[in-house]
């Protein structure tokens, strides 16, 4: 079974404006799962779909065995999914710490005993406890937003474009952090326009056109495509 398992999924930001249209998606207990494609494809639609924030017309969204779909926000998030959006996903005149608590708001009694895990997790937090999450570079601000969502101890996290803005050194040091989150057993759904490297991260991943699966599978399989590789990631 799987841990997320999406299917069918009609969703969009009005009824008339239908953006995934019956799109089915999954991620399996420990996986990386990357989602690609162009621009609009409904890529971030799906990462809102699941996390609560648009609910579907039609079709399902499980979390094991248990329906999810059209589930509030924090809901979703005590159940044991967190979202990083790809932009504003910190608070900047707060310090790290008091971002870090932030991200714990769904079970404030739990984020005291976490909050340290998370300092020791990513030094960085830990060292820069006290600064305002303004005066972080780009890297340390996308880790500290993947930190305030580990606060709830998600099962499943979903990532949009964590490495968008960074530098190409700041990406992979990104990237080498989302694995290492993976193998502490997070499974994550990470959707990414820096799509080569993604694929390499990741087990699995899906190519969604126009709201739909244009191909699914084994990442390195689908990067070593050579029809995949001319239309989607650059030659
Ligand atoms: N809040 C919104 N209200 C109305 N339409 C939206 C909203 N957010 C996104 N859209 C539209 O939904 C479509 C899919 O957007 P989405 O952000 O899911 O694409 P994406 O695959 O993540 O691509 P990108 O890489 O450009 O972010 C686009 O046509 C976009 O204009």
């Amino acid at each position: 079974m799987g841990l997320l398992t999406v299917s069918g999924v009609v969703a969009g930001y009005s009824a008339a404006d239908q953006i995934l249209k019956g799109l089915d998606f999954r991620v399996d207990p420990g996986e990386i799962v990357c989602i690609v494609g162009p621009n609009g494809a409904g890529k971030s639609t799906l990462l809102k779909a699941v996390a609560g924030l648009l609910r579907p017309s039609a079709g399902s969204i499980l979390l094991k065995d248990r329906p999810i779909a059209g589930l509030r926000p924090r809901e979703v998030t005590k159940l044991g999914i967190a979202y990083v959006p790809q932009e504003h996903n910190v608070f900047p005149s707060m310090t790290v710490r008091e971002n870090l608590e932030m991200g714990g708001y769904a079970d404030p009694a739990a984020a005291a005993r976490r909050l340290d895990g998370v300092m020791e997790r990513f030094p960085v937090l830990g060292r820069k406890r006290r600064q305002a999450a303004r005066t972080l570079s780009g890297g340390e601000r996308q880790i500290l937003a993947m930190g305030m969502a580990l606060m709830v101890e998600p099962a499943v996290l979903l990532l949009d474009e964590p490495s968008a803005g960074l530098s190409p050194v700041a990406a992979q040091g990104l990237f080498a952090e989302i694995q290492a989150i993976n193998r502490d057993g997070v499974a994550i759904a990470l959707v990414e326009q820096n799509a080569n490297d993604a694929l390499e991260i990741a087990h699995r991943a899906y190519i969604l056109v126009d709201g739909r699966n244009r191909s699914d599978g084994i990442a390195r399989e689908l990067a070593a495509d050579p029809e995949i590789r001319r239309i989607f990631l650059g030659g």
